[in-house]
């Protein structure tokens, strides 16, 4: 058996795979996720204006939208499928503080196998459906000595450390109808709503926990070295994942308001001398203690943002 679209079968193993069907260079035409789209737009009445991509170990944002519709990755014509823990593997449509809201539970990852643009291929899909503003979440180790776990960090901007090699979501053919050829990405994320959600956590007590900086994201799936941790520091990173940057690109691309935070799962061991490891459990673990809180923030901000009407 062969599917067009991952290299995994629809109870999330891997199967045995023709290595093209992950290498290939064919890219979803805009044609192509048009039919998707048009898919979504059958099972759910309203256009979303907001979306939000969860982390690991952080799918229950989803539970905090009225009148859900939720439709498994697998039942969507096109769409890839989720193979990690923590990442359930639907789309839930609903109201989040009274806007109209999809949500991915469970996002791609370049570990799985998937290509950065067929990542971010959901993006592609909530833009078409008309959203707007994207609220992008992740799971990351802290690395500024500053950080401890379970604190929020609203990223400021990113290091595009796959991207140094070539490996971008954006490279091959440009489809102008999503956007510009050379996009810029020096105000990827926006600084108004940064200023707001600092307001927010302090309102809802949790501006002790709270910091802005660089997010920088490896191709994993394993952790990082000692080695190459320090690195990331003498670089200018202050947390490091496996997401999320080629996630911002694409939005960015397609003109989207971003907004990004990394919950900090695990201080990032940089010292030979430290026996402790990081692993998966403990990430998620962290996500869970952390999900009313994030829950009230989520909603709280974007309520802010569009009484405010804040835009790019
Ligand atoms: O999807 P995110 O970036 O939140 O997930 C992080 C990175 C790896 O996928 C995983 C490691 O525990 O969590
Ligand atoms: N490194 C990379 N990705 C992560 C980490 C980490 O320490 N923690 C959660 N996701």
């Amino acid at each position: 058996m062969t599917t067009k679209t991952n290299g995994y079968q629809s109870n999330g193993t891997a199967k045995v795979t023709r290595s093209e069907e992950i290498d290939s260079g064919e890219r979803y035409t805009y044609e192509l996720l048009v039919e998707t789209v048009e898919y979504l737009k059958k099972k759910v009445p309203f256009a979303p204006q907001v979306g939000i991509i969860c982390g690991s170990g952080l799918g229950s944002l989803a539970e905090t939208l009225v009148n859900s519709i939720e439709i498994p990755y697998t039942e969507i014509p096109h769409f890839p499928r989720s193979t990690v823990k923590g990442h359930a593997g639907s789309l839930v449509f609903g109201y989040l503080s009274g806007l109209p809201t999809v949500v991915m539970k469970g996002r791609f990852h370049y570990y799985e196998g998937y290509p950065l643009w067929k990542c971010c291929m959901p993006i592609r899909i909530m833009k078409l459906l008309g959203v707007s503003h994207l609220f992008i979440t992740n799971a990351a180790g802290g690395l500024n000595p500053k950080y401890r776990v379970g604190d929020i960090m609203f990223v400021k901007d990113h290091i595009n450390i796959m991207g140094f090699a070539g490996n971008n979501p954006l490279q091959g053919p440009n489809d102008e109808r999503f956007g510009p050829r050379f996009p810029p990405m020096n105000q990827a994320y926006n600084r108004d709503i940064i200023k707001l959600a600092k307001k927010v956590a302090h309102e809802i007590g949790l501006g002790d926990k709270v910091h802005e900086g660089v997010y920088t994201c490896l191709g994993g799936p394993n952790f990082e070295t000692v080695a190459e941790l320090g690195m990331l520091k003498m670089l200018g990173a202050d947390a490091v994942g496996m997401s999320t940057v080629h996630e911002v690109i694409t939005a960015n691309h397609c003109d989207m308001t971003v907004f990004a935070f990394s919950l900090i799962t695990n201080e990032c061991v940089v010292q030979y001398e430290t026996t402790q490891e990081p692993n998966h459990e403990e990430v998620i673990d962290v996500g869970k203690k952390r999900e009313g809180l994030l829950k009230k923030f989520v909603s709280e901000i974007l309520r802010q943002i569009f009484e405010k009407g804040i835009h790019n």
